[in-house]
């Protein structure tokens, strides 16, 4: 029986099956639901019931997330709807960071040594591959090291069954095993999964330590694996109160081990669960969740939910093609302005995510958003802490703090340069690691002078290591044992420590010496990590985790140094964006789609959807690779969109083809950007729940001849290539019609020769307007034949940015060309080539053409007034001084604007109000219904640039009186 929201205000945001879930009596509670159903809200509202509704001590709650992040929100969340700071005595976070918490307070009890450090996965990484060839394994480090994460993942139980899977090479993976282990030992270190594996045997150990837990919840369960789950048992031996949530379309980390049967599992094991499932997303608007629904119900075996959505329909997800990777960037680069700008703000930057199916994909996107100055932050990708310059703090720090970390002191034995080669530093370890001993008591022993080392190292670095490096690092750890020890000397904080470090090694000379190009960037990241070292001393003394609770009789060390538990966060924040403080400034989102688990926007950009890239070519799992790109999908509130280019970003370019996930239901999507009328404005007013702007704030706030529609880029590149060249064929007095055979003229200056995939870019000794349809008058907006003054347009944005790569004048370019659909692919390389003094480029138009004449073809009429003038509150023709006809509700059954059904049926009027205020009619191009079209063009919609790629009549216009 649900319970009311009499009962605790909390319930008060929940629906009956969300609040039959949080109230449950039931020990154990799996809620078992698709996306944007309100799992984690229900989970974080379960917590809150748990402590403040059935009095758990929140000291005796175990909660744990899948990413930092996750645990962040959760912890703000519940933080408020306790409003007394409860939610700081919770032991809350991740599977890691909560284990990391026990082995420091009770790791003792199993001999693990204190101050013991986190190998992250470049450590893991080094340490197999020196095993590998010290040892002479036949072995793939990287498939060995995969094998050794898997084998500890796994969890105890799976144990002897991978082994029996295992006969060939067996041998050799079990050694290079035993070996990781005993460097990792040497070193004092743990590795990501030992941090599991030991926790788990400290728990069967003494369970004592866990005896007060009464309750543990699980978010995202469907992706632990065998070592977590087992991990979730221990925790909650005592009483064995457990609630998790998740859903098996969501699984997508099998590559780490993940295992959907752990629900099975659960259920299996703690016969009497509750199972609650919720059936209503909330997330999204129906047209994303259909679509959504259409790619994950193509895996026959899932397992099947209901899953209802609550919003309105929405505008139909886009699947967009585009030429290239670079276009694609510019794309969305324009696809983001134009949405923003067309919602009056109403959306703003943090609004926005693109999700990769890998990182590497994002160097276009970084580089559009880059230069059209549109501030994004990554997540799980490229992050502060794999800075170069970070990095070396980071190792200096970590050996500071554990010197017998011996692939940190080889990473900066020689930064700043000591004169010691890569070969000797290879060597120093390898000697250290054969005879069991740490690199650091190597080199004091070539130091000491003990000529029973056996690498040798030049006089010169022997004296620069001792005079420079060791000293440096020793004096360090002197100063903070000192402090540590005598309470009544100045504390000596993690910023003083840093300081001195960089004081001591001259950092900001060695990067001005070292990267003479970027010293000044690099200088800025290190003094944002000392402030982020300044934030986090500060947060651990306000608000840091409190230690666990006392246990009677068991022993626990406080960890009162700052210096690893900082460490320890930075090792473990491998999911959270720390470093770039600009967290409060709405900034776009370019996450991988497993970072982006759990989380929304309402706009959403999945690029590359393409076969190799999703499914990605490694994966040995299409089904998971399936369930990411569901998870990419209904991240999206508002609006999705898929984009593939034709040709793929990788060295060689190759041709694409559609993701076999996506092309069964390809004509589902819409090819371009909806039209963001009044109507799909409201509706995504009401999904994101603010407040709409006016019209008259919109659009008063719009640019002069910004474009209001996705019309910038071709609808079909291919189309628009082969009409290009055919263009080309004609013009360029070549005999043959084959396109095939038709060569290119080369570009002068560099980046002359065109790469695959590139958009094309052609010169000719000069062009006829129509040519260069793109950059006439007839398209969409007025302008003038003259250089406009530069305004900021999406396209010219992107044009400028491709001008200024060309050469330092580019920029210089007159934008209003690009604010006009480009007519064919590559339009804005035109323009911007031929803006650059720098390129020895003829004007697109002889001055003998330039008074040239359109033949005049019939001159269309102003689209008929189809309604009363006092009738017209609001609604305007796109770029059009000209009223259009509101829709009536019996003429249409949807929302104005919302594309659906058959593709051939042309999408809704558009009802903006002209953006620019001049009196000329333009004539829109397709789409813009309640246009007479240009004679020609025929009956049938044609897409944009599909009309400039057909024979037609010259298109005219009103001219302005
Ligand atoms: N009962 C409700 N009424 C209104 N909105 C709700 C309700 N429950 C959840 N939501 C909203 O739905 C959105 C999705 O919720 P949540 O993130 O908890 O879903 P989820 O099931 O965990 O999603 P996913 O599995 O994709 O991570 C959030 O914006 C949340 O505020």
């Amino acid at each position: 029986m649900a319970v009311s929201s009499q009962e605790h205000p909390i319930l008060g945001s929940l629906n009956d099956a969300q609040r039959r879930a949080v109230s449950s009596n039931a020990a154990t509670v799996a809620i078992l639901a698709g996306p944007g159903s309100g799992k984690t809200h229900t989970l974080t509202s379960r917590v809150v019931w748990l402590i403040d509704h059935v009095g758990y001590r929140p000291e005796d709650v175990v909660v744990a997330t899948f990413t930092v992040k996750a645990a962040r929100e959760m912890k703000d969340r519940i933080g408020r709807a306790l409003g007394d700071g409860r939610e700081k005595k919770i032991v809350l976070g991740t599977f890691h960071s909560i284990a990391r918490r026990y082995l420091a307070a009770y790791g003792r009890q199993i001999g693990l040594a204190p101050k013991f450090g986190i190998a992250d996965d470049n450590d893991s990484r080094n340490i197999i591959n020196r095993i590998c060839k010290r040892l002479q394994l036949t072995l793939d480090p990287p498939a060995a090291r995969a094998w050794i994460s898997k084998k500890k993942a796994g969890g105890t139980e799976g144990e002897s069954k991978s082994a029996k899977k295992l006969s060939v090479g067996l041998q050799e993976l079990q050694k290079c095993y035993d070996e990781y282990q005993k460097q990792l030992k040497l070193s004092n270190l743990l590795d990501y999964d030992d941090l599991l594996v030991r926790c788990v045997e400290l728990l069967r150990k003494l369970p004592s330590c866990v005896s007060n837990i009464q309750t543990v919840l699980i978010d995202e369960y469907q992706d632990t694996n065998g070592i977590q789950y087992e991990l979730m048992k221990l925790f909650a031996q005592r009483y064995r109160r457990i609630t998790v949530v998740g859903d098996p379309d969501q699984s997508i980390y099998g590559w780490r081990a993940a295992e959907i049967q752990n629900l099975w599992r659960l259920l299996r094991e703690f016969p009497g669960t509750a199972e609650v499932s919720l059936e209503e997303n909330y997330r999204s608007s129906q047209s994303i969740l259909n679509l959504s629904l259409a790619v994950i119900q193509q895996d026959k075996n899932r397992y099947k939910k209901v899953l209802k959505p609550v919003h309105s329909k929405g505008t139909r997800p886009v699947l967009r093609r585009l030429k290239s990777s670079t276009t694609e960037a510019d794309w969305i680069v324009s696809e983001i302005r134009r949405t923003l700008l067309l919602t009056g703000n109403m959306l703003v930057h943090s609004d926005v995510a693109i999700l990769l199916r890998s990182a590497a994909l994002s160097r276009h996107i970084e580089s559009a958003l880059g230069k059209a100055g549109i501030p994004y932050r990554m997540i799980g990708g490229f992050k502060f802490y794999d800075r170069a310059e970070i990095k070396t703090l980071l190792d200096y720090l970590r050996v500071i703090h554990q010197p017998e970390n011996n692939d940190a002191l080889g990473r900066i034995m020689n930064v700043p340069r000591r004169g010691i080669g890569e070969g000797t530093i290879k060597n120093l370890i390898e000697e250290a690691e054969q005879s069991s001993m740490s690199l650091w008591t190597l080199l004091w022993k070539h130091c000491r002078g003990d000529r029973a080392a056996k690498t040798r190292i030049a006089k010169h670095a022997e004296q620069r290591i001792s005079g420079n490096l060791l000293r440096i690092l020793n004096g360090l750890r002197k100063q903070i044992g000192e402090a540590a020890s005598d309470k009544t000397a100045t504390p000596f904080s993690l910023v003083d420590l840093i300081q001195q470090l960089l004081k001591a090694l001259d950092f900001e000379k060695y990067l001005h010496d070292t990267h003479p190009d970027d010293h000044e960037q690099r200088w800025a990241n290190v003094l944002e990590f000392v402030n982020l070292a300044a934030d986090f001393s500060r947060e651990l003394n306000q608000e840091g985790d409190d230690p666990l609770p006392e246990i009677e009789g068991v022993d626990q060390a406080i960890e009162a140094e700052v210096l690893p538990r900082f460490l320890a966060n930075v090792a473990l924040a491998s999911d959270a964006q720390t470093g770039d403080k600009q967290e409060d400034k709405p900034l776009v989102t370019i996450s991988t789609i497993h970072a982006a688990k759990g989380l929304e926007w309402p706009i959403v950009f999945v690029p590359a959807v393409y076969n190799g890239s999703i499914p990605h070519a490694r994966s040995e799992d299409s089904d998971e690779e399936r369930r990411l790109l569901y998870v990419a999908m209904t991240r999206a509130q508002c609006l999705l969109y898929l984009s593939c280019p034709s040709y793929s970003s990788s060295s060689n370019g190759e041709r694409t083809e559609l993701s076999s996930f996506v092309n069964p239901i390809n004509l589902a999507f819409a090819k371009k950007g909806p039209c963001l009328d009044r109507a799909v404005l409201e509706q995504i007013a009401h999904i994101v729940r603010r407040p709409l702007p006016s019209q008259k704030a919109i659009f008063g706030s719009l640019p002069p001849m910004h474009c209001t529609e996705d019309n910038l880029f071709p609808i079909d590149p291919d189309e628009a290539q082969k009409a290009t060249n055919t263009r080309r064929i004609g013009s360029g007095g070549c005999s043959s019609t084959d396109a095939s055979r038709f060569k290119r003229p080369r570009l002068s200056g560099p980046g002359a020769s065109h790469e695959l995939g590139q958009e094309p870019e052609f010169q000719r000794e000069y062009t006829t307007t129509m040519e260069q349809s793109s950059s006439f008058t007839f398209s969409v907006g007025f302008v003038q034949s003259g250089a406009a003054p530069a305004r900021g347009t999406d396209a010219a944005v992107s044009s400028t940015a491709r001008a200024s790569a060309a050469g330092p004048s580019g920029s210089a370019r007159p934008t209003h060309m690009a604010t006009r659909p480009t007519g064919r692919p590559g339009a804005s390389q035109f323009s911007a080539q031929r803006m650059n003094p720098a390129n020895t480029v003829k004007p697109a138009m002889t001055p003998e053409l330039a008074g040239h004449k359109l033949g005049l073809g019939k001159v269309p009429t102003r689209p008929e007034q189809r309604t009363q003038r006092t009738q017209l509150v609001k609604p305007y023709a796109v770029f059009s001084s000209s009223p259009q006809r509101p829709r009536s509700p019996q003429e249409s059954n949807h929302p104005a604007g919302v594309e659906e059904g058959d593709e051939n049926e042309p999408p809704g009027e558009p009802t903006q109000p002209a953006a620019c205020l001049h009196v000329t009619t333009c004539i829109g191009l397709g789409g813009l219904g309640g246009y007479k079209k240009p004679a020609g063009l025929g009956i049938k919609r044609i897409e944009p640039m599909a009309q400039l790629t057909k024979p037609f009549k010259p298109l005219t216009m009103n001219r302005p009186r």
